[in-house]
């Protein structure tokens, strides 16, 4: 932990919110006490800064203090704390939009006394005012990044509190095991049985185990959603890959010609294959090759393949399979993979049999990246391969790694409390030991339990002015 002064974290903060660039309003944060200051020293407006009511708009000029140059045509509003995004009094400035504008403004309100919010800042400061907790500073993360309908309602659902909720009554049943458990370790000598030992890990199985393991449930069934998966397309050259990314993406984004070793670099893009997230990989086509460009292509290509979550194995269906596709497969088989027969638009009966005699254990796709036959199939095999099931299946409340983790701490200190209660020789210290162990664990998830180097872990990785 980097200790940081008290002049530091309680400064008076300010970032440009908005991306930089042209665009039609661009948007300066202020948060701290610090807000009114700056607000009477920068804008002119009708009507003095000192009765503006809280969260209204107002309009006038930015100007420079030192020469009364105007700066901006802007609205601003200042919102009075509590009731803020920070805790704190916030300042927004709507100014246009350009590259020089709000930069401008940012130093003027920098020589006004604020400093440069890190990223992340303004919610790091919900957070530890207590407006929002951890997993619902995460879920933020989560919304800016979502990529998918799926993606974006957990985010939406975790911001909510979902999964702080989920985890109250698993506290509650700890912690009334606690209180129960020491008050057998205060008083030994006293009966004092209460609720029988019995009982007690009963409970605990019911209110904290069964549902601790729900969760770390949804997280297998979940986290492809949150995380997504890389597909990567590979096979030999010509045999159709860069037709096949343009196919499902329907642009034309890669360079395709009937000439083999046309892909050289990698190309990856985005797309969503029932409701997943999926990075769509386009490769060099895979051979022995004395181009030094295209050999560094093909070494890229294997690289990609090593980490794939599915590789589509691609075969051109208007030829018999090759020895070099064999060598291919070969490297390949081990690996999550579908074999994807192309080009069926123009392929033998013939042909198609071969592939069907020379890799009779594998279930064969037969697409065509030309026409758009068999991709709802491929779609449909690909989803099935990474999620085992047929149909979307999104739990309402994904954990995330960091809480998966903790989740699991958790659990671990609950089974072993649990065990420890069940023994004919109950010893309540090492239980009640168990039993704080699984509060830490869960505490760190909404982050009442939490250390300054998680904290700028997740929240540096924010967006600044966030
Ligand atoms: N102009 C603007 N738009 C924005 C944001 C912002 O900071 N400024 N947000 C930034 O992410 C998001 C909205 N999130 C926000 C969350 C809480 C509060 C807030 O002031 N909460 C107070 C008051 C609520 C109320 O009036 O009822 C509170 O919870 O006490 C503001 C924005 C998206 N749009
Ligand atoms: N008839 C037919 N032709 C196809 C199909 N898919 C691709 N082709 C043709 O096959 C040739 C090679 O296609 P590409 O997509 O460039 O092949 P590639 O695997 O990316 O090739 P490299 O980048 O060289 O490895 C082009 O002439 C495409 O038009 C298909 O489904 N049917
Ligand atoms: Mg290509």
């Amino acid at each position: 932990m980097k200790p940081k002064d008290l002049e530091y974290t309680e400064a008076t903060i300010a970032a440009i919110a908005t991306p930089v660039g042209p665009g039609a309003i661009g948007v300066i944060k202020v948060s701290g006490s610090l807000s009114e200051h700056i607000l009477k020293r920068l804008f002119r407006p009708k009507k003095p800064v000192k009765e503006f009511q809280s969260h209204r708009l107002y309009y006038g000029y930015i100007v420079n203090p030192e020469t009364e140059t105007p700066v901006d045509e802007v609205l601003v509003t200042l919102m009075r704390n509590p009731h803020t995004y920070t805790r704190e009094d916030v300042l927004e400035i709507y100014g246009h939009s350009g590259y020089l504008v709000l930069t401008k403004i940012l130093e003027l309100v920098l020589k006004e006394g604020a400093r440069l919010a890190e990223p992340g800042e303004f919610t790091k400061r919900a957070f530890l005012n207590g407006r929002i907790d951890l997993s619902q500073a995460e879920a933020l993360l989560d919304l800016i990044n979502a990529r998918s309908e799926e993606s974006l309602k957990l985010a939406l659902n975790q911001l909510r509190g979902a999964l702080a909720e989920k985890l109250k009554p698993v506290r509650e049943a700890v912690l009334s095991a606690l209180a129960v458990v020491e008050v057998a370790v205060d008083f030994p000598d006293e009966d004092v049985e209460l609720i029988s030992h019995y009982d007690l890990a009963e409970n605990l199985e019911k209110q904290a185990i069964i549902p601790l393991r729900e969760l770390l449930k949804s997280y297998q069934e979940g986290r492809l959603y949150r995380e997504g998966i890389a597909v990567v397309i590979a096979g030999r050259p010509n045999v159709g890959k860069s037709s096949l990314l343009n196919a499902l993406l329907a642009e034309e984004r890669a360079i395709v010609t009937p000439i083999p070793g046309t892909t050289r670099d990698i190309i990856e893009e985005f797309a969503t294959i029932k409701g997943l997230p999926v990075r769509l990989i386009d490769t060099a086509g895979l051979r022995k090759t004395e181009d030094i460009v295209e050999e560094i292509g093909v070494k890229k290509a294997k690289e990609k393949i090593a980490t794939a979550d599915v590789i589509l194995f691609m075969l051109d269906g208007s030829q018999e399979p090759t020895e070099e596709d064999l060598k291919l497969y070969q490297e390949i088989k081990a690996l999550p993979h579908l074999v994807v027969i192309n080009k069926i638009d123009i392929a033998s009966d013939e042909n198609l049999s071969r592939y069907r005699e020379t890799f009779p254990h594998e279930k064969l796709i037969f697409i065509s990246a030309r026409t758009g036959e068999g991709l709802e199939a491929l779609a449909e095999a690909i989803f099935e391969l990474v999620t085992g099931r047929s149909e979307e299946f999104v739990p309402a409340v994904v954990p995330n790694l960091r809480q998966k983790m903790a989740l699991e701490k958790a659990l671990v200190s609950v089974e072993q409390a649990v065990s420890g209660l069940k023994k004919a020789n109950v010893y309540p210290e090492l239980v009640a030991i168990d039993l704080r162990d699984a509060l830490a664990s869960l505490g760190e998830i909404t982050g009442e339990t939490t250390t300054e180097d998680l904290l700028d872990r997740i929240f540096s990785s924010f967006c600044l002015g966030k």
